[in-house]
């Protein structure tokens, strides 16, 4: 049986900032993130399955991926917890979409934020294979299951 890579994707608008960099990105300022997940797994083998030949039906593979990713990422603004306190709760003030994490909110460190959520998702029999991020149109961070074992 082949194993097949099947990819879809996605977009969502999602603001950050950079604590600490010394840099532009300091500020808080918005990105039109694209994703691509790729799954691997081998195509169905039913002939009288409506899903055959279908590693994972595109729309269960949307599904997933919205509901976890996109619909909590999208008009966000992603903040590394270690921002001071009283700026946090400014932030808090002025949206009620504000994604607290551990970590650098760098394309890096969210492409690896969403692996992990999916991993958690997937069903059985199809496995996270790669995701590309892009944050612009010429910059983007790869994450690999078979560099991450
Ligand atoms: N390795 C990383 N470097 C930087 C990241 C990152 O996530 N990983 N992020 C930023 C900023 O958030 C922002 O994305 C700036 O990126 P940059 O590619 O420099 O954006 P530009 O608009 O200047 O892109 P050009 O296409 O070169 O005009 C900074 N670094
Ligand atoms: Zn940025």
């Amino acid at each position: 049986m082949p194993k097949i890579r099947v990819t879809k994707r996605f977009h969502f608008e999602m603001a950050h900032t950079l604590y600490e960099y010394d840099g532009l990105c300091r500020n808080i300022h918005g990105h039109s993130y694209n994703l691509e997940v790729t799954l691997l797994g081998e195509p169905r083998k039913q002939p009288e399955h409506p899903k055959d030949g279908m590693v994972l039906d595109f729309a269960d593979l949307k599904d997933i991926v919205k509901t976890q990713i996109v619909n909590r990422f999208d008009h966000a603004l992603m903040v590394n917890e270690l921002v001071p306190g009283e700026q946090i709760e400014l932030l808090q003030k002025t949206t009620d979409r504000l994604i607290l994490v551990g970590f650098q909110p760098t394309t890096e460190n969210i492409v690896a934020y969403i692996a992990e959520i999916l991993q958690q998702h997937l069903p059985s029999g199809v496995s996270l294979f790669s995701i590309r991020l892009y944050e612009t149109v010429t910059a983007f961070a790869e994450w690999f299951a078979s560099d991450n074992q």
